[in-house]
């Protein structure tokens, strides 16, 4: 606890009697997992027809055992952070630094340019000097349509940013704002007229994106479209660099109260067809260099087109952490939670990922810092071109550099011909940036490997996670993307293990052994693809031949299996309880955990195999952010869309209908004699149960539902005929 003189934050762990319960009760569970593995030992060669299906076992149950207490590293120190801004109020305004946003969206048909310019907007409106804040859109779909939506949202931010001084927004993304409040008492003249002005420019955009271009008249209009002479497609172009608003240059725009407006930027890299433009993290890496030679803020905060920000505080928020006197120096990055707009209430597709956000990267925080995931992140510019943390950096007048706001005295012809060649597809042909410099090349998940090698270098990291969410985004509103979305997540995070940076060698001795463990559970996530699957086919499917895999009701070796069984439901409700959620969505969480592991992570597994024996290549596919009206009103409902045929879908689909069969197959045996067949296969039956129970949606997309996102009927018998299929097989053959 620290709270007292000039620290501007303070950090606090869980209550003694909380942190004893848990660590006893982790004592309790690690007893139960050596019993099982014992158990399993002890019986191994007692059995010898299904020897290798035991040991199938065993090694499963090895797996989780391991992995389990792999998530104990991150519940041994949970830290809570709080700010305490009015201190920083209190210093000079002159030290605080410039602050560069950067945007990144990459295709206007599935980030649509309204929702992109809503996030630009928010972020203009920090409660933060204008002069100090520049905010840089790339754009790697180098759309018109997206450039013209910003150069509407940068005269559009005249009226919006005093507007939101006035009344104090604390929401100060513009949909967001007239979609949630109703018209002020006070003020309801201004809110109606900045309203129209909102529609106006809404209008305006949509009247463009039906057209499907700019027409002839607004080219005119602009002649900032010729830029766009070069463009033969979003893989193909000159680099387009454009200076809506250049504060104290002759770009600069005042407001309607006669106040500067923060710098604001539009940047699509060039692109050609034989060079690779490394996704993501090539933007970013673009977007550094451009800024440096621009406004060259001294931090940084990325964020994703679709999170807008929801609390005009945040800068200040995360400049606590940097500029505290005695801890700042060693931060790297501050780290907001990832949060959505549109999760319902029971978060059918498990979006809000709880517990990894309400306590997984809280207890990562106390391990050395949270995971850089990509979004709502502000790191200190220094760290992300290379530098390497030293205990002794001056730090007299650190904050006090870069104030010069190079680009506004010569913000020339020639400049912008030089900062274009720093977009270049060649620009970084022989340098070290994507490999020291930067943010990483070659891996879905640019951003966890970026963090992971800046903490390797010494660097602490933050997660701040306040009341009022800071970021809101657009969570995948359908099963598929879901799905797709951990596929490359969980993909990026194994290749992670794999690469140079691996936590296991490269970051021993450099990050914690705790860190290395929290780090691991991540990344361990593909693999753990395969004990889950042999689980969940392999003991249901020996319910049909009447074989146990598990203690009988009557052997003591049963208490552990329950123990288990129960005390990891309990302590995951609880978890998920007390975090604030609801026993649905809980029960919903379960659900995406089972799919995200037996779909998701096994093909990650599988395409990361193939990319090693060079079969395939890792792509970055773009999350959608809208949905069609009728697949919106399902997810509003909490009703699954299983609409896309995808051997993703088709995988899930087969195991609930081999455990339906199985557990059918096991009626049959319960009517022949209940009590003994309880009595010796009580563990699968509840297995098998739980499977079938938790798959009902599932099945019911198949049976009952005639919407359009019911399931495939091409997916349905495929899935069902494998089913039988094993099921047959496991049968004759036994
Ligand atoms: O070639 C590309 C591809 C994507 N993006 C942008 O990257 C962001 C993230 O893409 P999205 O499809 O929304 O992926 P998510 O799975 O939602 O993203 C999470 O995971 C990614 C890593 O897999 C991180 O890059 C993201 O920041 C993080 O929010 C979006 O703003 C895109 O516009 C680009 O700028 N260029
Ligand atoms: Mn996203």
């Amino acid at each position: 606890m620290r709270n007292e003189g000039n620290a501007l934050f303070e950090s606090r762990g869980v209550s003694r009697g909380l942190l004893i319960c848990s660590r006893a009760f982790a004592a309790s569970t690690l007893l139960a997992i050596v019993s099982i593995w014992l158990y399993r030992c002890v019986h191994l060669f007692a059995h010898n027809n299904h020897a290798l299906v035991w040991i199938g076992m065993f090694a499963a149950e090895v797996w989780f055992g391991l992995y389990w207490m792999l998530t104990q590293a991150s519940r041994w120190n949970i830290i809570y952070r709080r700010t305490f801004k009015d201190k920083l109020s209190y210093r000079d305004e002159k030290e605080l630094p410039g602050v560069d946003i950067f945007v990144c969206t990459a295709d206007p048909t599935i980030e649509p340019p309204i929702m992109v310019i809503n996030t630009v907007l928010s972020v203009m409106a920090y409660d933060y000097p204008s002069e100090k804040l520049s905010v840089y859109l790339s754009d790697d779909g180098g759309s018109d349509i997206t450039f013209y939506a910003l150069t509407l949202a940068s005269a559009f931010a005249k009226h919006w940013i005093p507007y939101c001084k006035k009344y104090k927004v604390e929401s100060p993304c513009p949909a967001a704002y007239f979609n949630t409040s109703a018209p002020p008492e006070e003020g309801s003249e201004d809110w109606a007229s900045i309203k129209d002005l909102y529609e106006e420019m809404k209008n305006q955009i949509q009247s463009v994106t039906e057209l499907g271009g700019i027409s002839k008249e607004l080219r005119l209009e602009y002649n900032e479209f010729t830029q766009w002479e070069s463009f033969s497609s979003a893989r193909d172009h000159d680099t387009i660099l454009h200076i809506l608003i250049g504060v104290s240059s002759d770009k600069e725009v005042k407001d309607i109260d006669g106040c500067t407006l923060p710098n604001l930027i539009y940047l699509a890299r060039e692109k050609r067809p034989q060079h690779h433009h490394n996704y993501k993290a090539g933007a970013m890496n673009s977007l550094i260099r451009v800024s440096e030679k621009m406004s060259n803020g001294l931090i940084i905060l990325n964020v994703d087109c679709d999170m807008y920000s929801n609390s005009s505080q945040s800068v200040k928020d995360a400049l606590c952490f940097f500029m505290d006197k005695e801890k700042g120096n060693e931060i790297a990055y501050v780290q907001f939670p990832q949060n959505y707009e549109n999760v319902t209430k029971n978060d059918i597709y498990a979006s809000y990922m709880r517990t990894i956000s309400e306590v997984d990267f809280h207890g990562m925080d106390g391990l050395g810092g949270p995971l850089y995931i990509g979004t709502g992140c502000f790191h200190r510019r220094d760290t992300l071109c290379g530098r390497v943390f030293s205990k002794n950096q001056t730090t007299s007048n650190y904050w006090n550099r870069g104030n010069e706001h190079r680009f506004l005295e010569e913000a020339s012809f020639d400049l912008q011909e030089r900062l274009k060649n720093l977009a270049s597809c060649t620009f970084e042909k022989d340098t070290q940036w994507g490999n020291e410099v930067g943010l990483k090349y070659g891996c879905p998940v640019e951003d966890v490997i970026t963090g992971l090698s800046i903490q390797c270098s010494g660097w602490k990291s933050v997660y701040y996670n306040p009341e009022r969410k800071a970021f809101l985004g657009v969570a995948p509103t359908s099963l598929y993307p879901t799905l797709v979305q951990h596929k490359r997540w969980s993909e990026g995070d194994l290749q992670i293990l794999l690469s140079k940076y691996s936590p296991a060698s490269y970051g021993f001795g450099r990050i914690s052994p705790g860190h290395i463990m929290g780090y691991c559970v991540y990344l361990l996530w593909a693999p753990s693809s395969l004990p889950t699957l042999y689980y969940c086919i392999i003991p249901s499917l020996h319910l049909l031949s009447g074989n146990h895999l598990f203690p009988q009701i009557s052997s003591p070796w049963f208490i552990p299996f329950a123990y288990i069984i129960f005390s990891a439901y309990a302590y995951s409700l609880a978890e998920f309880l007390w975090t604030g959620g609801t026993f649905l969505g809980w029960w919903n969480d379960q659900r995406i955990w089972l799919y995200k592991r037996t779909s998701s992570y096994f093909f990650a597994l599988v395409d990361t195999i193939g990319s090693l024996v060079k079969f395939s290549s890792t792509t970055f596919t773009i999350t959608s952010k809208v949905a069609d009206q009728g697949a919106y009103q399902r997810y509003k409902q909490d009703i699954m869309d299983f609409e896309t045929p995808s051997p993703l879908i088709t995988i899930l689909v087969t195991v609930a209908m081999l455990n339906l069969f199985c557990l059918a197959g096991l009626v049959k045996q319960l009517l022949v004699d209940f009590s003994r067949t309880f009595e010796t296969m009580a563990v699968q039956i509840i297995l098998c149960s739980f499977l079938v129970l938790i798959n009902l949606p599932l099945y019911e997309a198949l049976l009952l539902r005639k919407d359009k996102g019911k399931l495939p009927s091409f997916v349905t018998v495929i899935s069902v005929s494998l089913a039988l299929l094993a099921c047959t097989c496991f049968t004759f053959l036994n």
